[in-house]
């Protein structure tokens, strides 16, 4: 069966979350100390949604990914949280069971990954095995799920390649290397959707890419969600990408969520200084330079943070109160936009005055 006819019996699905992260802290242990990279995130991810997380490189987009898979190294640890991930029956449609992903046993994990949540990582040469034809890949990872073999799966796979808008005949008994960077990030689109899992994390999915390449995928994964009807965890930098794609946006800074909202609002009326500051950086072909300003500073250390909020030694609207308490993620007048930050009634107005 295919994606599309997944969740028929759920109404309002869009508003139920597949996965709600709740009070989630994720350190890594380094020389010099924790680095604090995932700090008591709450975040819903709803059926069929696409939800881009945004922020600067280090903080703490790839390790909330990881986590939400348990792939994190060695050096990681979770003091806190939990990771809810409502089941969908595949065959009726129907709600399942609720998992906390944390808990998952080693059988259960595996089910987990691949049939219910995959993960589509950047760098796309490495996640292939050199040697193997893309046919033994897809073989591999089917056979480690006790998915189906032979004729059935390479009808499935070359089905994926089709949508994914690769030639299904060529590609299939390809070596990694006689493929384009684009191409292979497409194969392991293909393969991260080989199982029809209910969600895909995408991590930075054309970072690295020609920017025509990166239209191309763009163009794949709105064609897929439209096809296939899975929710989406999106992790960019790039905030265009993130507009063009997303139905819903959370803004990462140091480890924390301090924004989320749909997508116009983000764009169109933020209200964290940081997400403001992201927007004010991004230049379009008609912004005139003068218009284009970067956020001043840099992101603090995450083993020694600063007290407060931590966005404060580079927020231009910081004041005592913000020096010194944290605030939380709450919502404003609209309760499907929650903002952490003591300034946010007046943030907009005083940020674009
Ligand atoms: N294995 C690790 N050991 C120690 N610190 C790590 C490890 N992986 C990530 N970090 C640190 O955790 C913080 C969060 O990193 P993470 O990769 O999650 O951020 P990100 O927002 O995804 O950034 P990027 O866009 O650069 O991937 C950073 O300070 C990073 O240096």
């Amino acid at each position: 069966m295919t994606q599309a006819a997944i969740y028929p019996e759920v109404s309002h699905r869009a508003e139920i979350p597949i996965l709600s992260i709740r009070n989630l802290s994720i350190s890594y242990q380094a020389k010099r100390g924790w680095v604090q990279a995932v700090r008591n995130v709450n975040l819903d991810v709803r059926m069929g949604e696409a939800l881009a997380l945004i922020g600067e490189s280090g903080s703490g987009k790839t390790t909330l990914g990881l986590e939400i898979v348990r792939l994190l190294p060695s050096n990681a640890r979770v003091p806190q949280g939990e990771i809810l991930y409502q089941k969908i029956k595949k065959n009726s449609g129907g709600l399942g069971p609720t998992v906390d992903v944390m808990n998952l046993g080693t059988q259960a994990l595996r089910q987990f990954r691949w049939k219910e949540c995959a993960m589509v990582f950047q760098a796309a040469l490495n996640a292939f095995n050199p040697v193997l034809r893309v046919s033994d890949q897809f073989a591999d990872t089917a056979r480690a799920h006790g998915y189906k073999q032979g004729r059935e799966l390479e009808e499935r796979a070359k089905e994926l390649f089709h949508l994914v808008r690769l030639e299904p005949e060529r590609v299939w008994k390809a070596y990694p290397h006689e493929l384009s960077g684009g191409m292979r990030q497409r194969v392991l689109i293909a393969l991260g959707l080989l199982l029809e899992p209910q969600l895909l994390i995408l991590d930075e999915p054309t970072t690295a890419l020609d920017i025509l390449t990166q239209r191309n995928i763009m163009d794949v994964l709105k064609d897929l969600r439209t096809q296939l009807n899975f929710s989406m965890i999106f992790i960019s930098h790039d905030l265009s990408l993130a507009a063009e794609l997303a139905d819903r946006v959370a803004t990462m800074y140091a480890g924390r969520v301090v924004e989320v909202s749909d997508v116009y609002t983000t764009f169109k009326h933020p209200h964290h200084p940081y997400t403001i500051g992201l927007i004010k950086a991004v230049p379009t072909l008609t912004t005139h330079k003068d218009n284009i300003s970067s956020i001043p500073g840099s992101p603090p250390d995450l083993i020694n943070m600063p007290a407060g909020c931590k966005f404060h030694p580079r927020c231009p609207l910081a004041d005592d109160r913000c020096r010194h308490e944290e605030p939380n993620l709450e919502p404003t007048t609209n309760p499907d936009h929650l903002v952490a930050c003591w300034k946010w009634k007046t943030a907009r107005l005083d940020m674009t005055a």
